[in-house]
């Protein structure tokens, strides 16, 4: 038996096999691969592989990669399945531990964001609140956070990194972003910024608070350099233009195999850095979004301009023109309806 269906069975690949059995309970599954990395199948859609104790982990990291916490986000999730194949076929050789999470299987299926409740806003411990423990989301959530913390306990002593890839849902002025979740006193790393460089992605945003995202949880509890990576528009399976996404499929390639940076990824003028300063919250009966339904991201609005307004309060554009990025206001109460994000200003200027 190869390798394939020993991990997959009758289905032609992992992202095959994780929709096939999306709904089931599978056993634990171990294989080892011929050049002896090991190969274990923790549940549905979730894979950790570490390669052989001999092997030089010359990054001397460990890495977290998820797609699909989003289910009808396709792009990033057929990317990873390219890289999974890849590493079983031993066409691609790994040199450091890698946890790869494609979070929410029924999603994916029904070719839904999610079935019951928004999966990115489950994390921090957020699944276990009473409204929304119920829902097979929350205890999918709780399932990632508990083999993610596993993952960085066993590789404590390496440099764990966390890439969450998303495709947004409206048009964006920046195709490709990454958001950086908040925790107090840190800065960006000149080698993650390269790194979003070589992905292609010329936008980083800073988050101003910790959330509920996956991201911002292993940021924050597992002191993972984590971003939330947009790669692109939400599109349906097989309508990717998948030569849209290379910059990211090579820049992960290469962190797989431990190869060391490309010099061309060294201009960090490259990055545009915006920060968040507001968040946009439904904040219910009487909430008005003055932003359209059709805006882009990235779309800017003049300083005085009103976001939003309720009965009680109102959000304006302070005196530097600010953008909009993830608009939307069909969102449960006290949930995101947008970030307003400004340029950083240069220090000194
Ligand atoms: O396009 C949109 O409106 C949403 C795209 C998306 O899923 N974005 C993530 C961002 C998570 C973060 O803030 O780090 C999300 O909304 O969960
Ligand atoms: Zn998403």
């Amino acid at each position: 038996m190869d390798t394939s269906s020993e991990l997959f069975g009758s289905s032609i690949d992992w992202l095959a096999h994780t929709l096939n059995h999306s709904d089931s309970n599978i056993p634990t599954t171990t294989i080892p691969l011929v050049d002896d990395t090991e190969v274990v199948r923790q549940d549905v859609g979730i894979l950790e592989l570490t390669p052989p104790s001999s092997r030089p982990n010359t990054n001397h990291e460990a890495l977290i990669i998820s797609a699909g916490v989003h289910g009808n986000e396709t792009a990033p999730i057929e990317v990873l399945n390219e890289l999974v194949s890849d590493i079983l076929q031993g066409d691609l050789v790994i040199t450091c531990p890698l946890l790869l999470i494609l979070g929410n299987p029924p999603a994916m299926v029904a070719g839904e964001r999610f079935l019951d409740v928004n999966m990115n806003r489950l994390f921090a411990g957020a699944h276990s609140r009473p409204e929304y423990r119920e829902f097979p989301e929350a205890g999918r959530a709780g399932e990632l956070e508990e083999l993610c913390r596993d993952f960085a306990a066993r590789h404590s002593g390496l440099a764990l990194s966390h890439y969450d890839l998303h495709t947004a849902i409206r048009p964006s002025r920046r195709e490709k972003f990454a958001l950086y979740p908040f925790v107090e006193g840190r800065e960006v790393p000149a080698s993650q910024c390269r790194f979003l460089l070589e992905a292609d992605v010329e936008t980083l945003l800073l988050q101003h608070k910790a959330g509920t995202t996956f991201s911002s949880f292993t940021s924050s509890e597992l002191g993972a350099e984590s971003f939330t990576i947009e790669l692109g528009k939400v599109r349906p399976f097989g309508e990717n233009d998948l030569g849209r996404f290379s910059g990211i499929r090579e820049a992960l390639r290469r962190r797989f195999a431990g190869e060391s940076a490309p010099a061309s990824s060294s201009d960090l003028d490259r990055l545009t850095v915006f920060e968040v300063v507001h968040e946009v919250l439904n904040t219910g009966d009487g909430f008005r979004f003055h932003v359209p339904d059709d805006a882009s991201n990235f779309t800017e609005y003049h300083p005085g301009t009103v976001i939003w307004e309720d009965d009680n309060t109102s959000y304006r554009v302070g005196d530097r023109a600010e953008a909009i990025v993830f608009p939307n206001r069909h969102v449960p109460v006290g949930q995101r309806v947008g970030l307003v994000i400004r340029p950083r200003k240069v220090s000194g200027a």
